[in-house]
């Protein structure tokens, strides 16, 4: 057999929405001027990959779908990783978890895949939306929150993102809030995470704060008796939480035509707030191209696209608690117009 060479892994940790398809284009731009071969492993709670079209065809980019690489299908990541760097022997791989993953189990599915190929495991990016975790950050509460949380405290380097939605002082506050929860991290505040790729690379070459929450990875697996994807919600002397995904729910709706892109535009305004996330490809009757539409933490985007092959026109809705009758009402009825 011939001497393997070792594969350098990024875990891109982060909410839903908060930027982590955002940086991941920046990071393959850069490692693609550099005249490497990045790959991607793009998770997604959702059964339609659409970030996966913002990535270059040219990016070997493996999809797990429909469940979270952190509990439901967390014993494939390793295999993932393994064929990956079998099949296309990539310089580097970026692992972009759903954005309800809880980081210390991503950590933990990663370094499985190392009893079995050479990988270096550089560290875990956090982006944060900065307007989300003010909200949060002032209720104090919710699962969500406690998700935020865990994800800044298990990041080698943090990315407080979407400054712009958020003032001077706001700004000051979270960089504050989250040096708190990670006095290791470097902090980097962006708008659409725009940083000198290089510094962040660097930021985790400091390996002591990963070794750190690796080991606290570990501890905890021995405390909790293992890998039990259920577990229901605990916190113990770490401070880490456990957030079982149940309560998070996904309506895929496949649309039969064109929509009006008025009547869309309000009726994603008023959608209800316990829908957090949404993404999709759209036609509107009223445009001649089609859309990539992206919705996160209640601010909607529209970009022009043409996606490669077949792309059917679609829409993610996802959060907690919604009725998922009243929004496919709503679709038809837009479909119907
Ligand atoms: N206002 C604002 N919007 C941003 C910023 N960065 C990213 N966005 C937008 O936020 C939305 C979500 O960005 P993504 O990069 O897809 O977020 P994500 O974390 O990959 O989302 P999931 O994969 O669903 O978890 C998109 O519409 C982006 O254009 C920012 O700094 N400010």
């Amino acid at each position: 057999m011939t001497t393997q060479k070792v594969t350098p892994i990024y875990i891109l940790s982060g909410f839903l929405g908060s930027g982590k398809t955002t940086l991941l284009q920046r990071l393959v731009n850069y490692w693609q001027s550099q005249g490497l071969l990045p790959a991607v492993i793009m998770n997604e709670i959702g059964d339609v990959n659409l970030d996966g079209l913002l990535v270059e065809e040219r990016v070997p980019m493996t999809e797990m779908l429909s469940g979270c690489i952190c509990c439901s299908i967390r014993g494939d990541l390793s295999m993932e990783i393994a064929g990956l760097i079998q099949r296309e022997a990539p310089d580097v791989i970026v692992v972009e978890a759903t954005g309800i993953a809880n980081p210390l189990e991503i950590l933990d599915g990663v370094t499985e895949a190392a009893l079995y190929i050479k990988i270096d495991l550089k560290g875990v990016i956090t982006v944060v939306d900065s307007a989300h975790l003010l909200e949060l950050y002032r209720n104090q509460k919710g699962k969500t929150f406690r998700l935020m949380q865990e994800q800044i405290r298990a990041a080698s380097c943090l990315i407080l993102n979407k400054t712009d939605r958020v003032d001077h002082d706001e700004q000051e506050l979270l960089a504050g809030v989250i040096s708190r929860w990670n006095a290791y991290a470097p902090v980097l505040s962006t708008v659409r995470c725009d940083v000198e790729i290089p510094d962040v690379l660097e930021s985790l070459g400091n390996d002591s704060r990963l070794s750190a929450v690796l080991q606290a990875s570990s501890q905890e697996e021995e405390e909790v008796g293992g890998n039990n994807p259920h577990a229901h919600q605990h916190s113990h002397e770490h401070g880490h939480t456990h957030t079982h995904h149940d309560h998070v729910m996904v309506y895929t709706h496949y649309l039969s035509g064109p929509v009006d892109s008025g009547e869309f535009e309000s009726f994603i305004a008023n959608l209800p707030r316990e829908v957090y996330r949404a993404k999709g490809v759209l036609t509107f009757s009223d445009t001649a191209s089609r859309f990539l539409f992206q919705y996160a933490f209640r601010e909607p985007d529209f970009l022009r696209i043409t996606p490669q092959g077949e792309v059917p026109d679609v829409v993610v809705f996802i959060g907690e608690h919604f009725s998922k009758s009243t929004l496919e009402q709503g679709m038809r009825a837009l479909e119907k117009a």
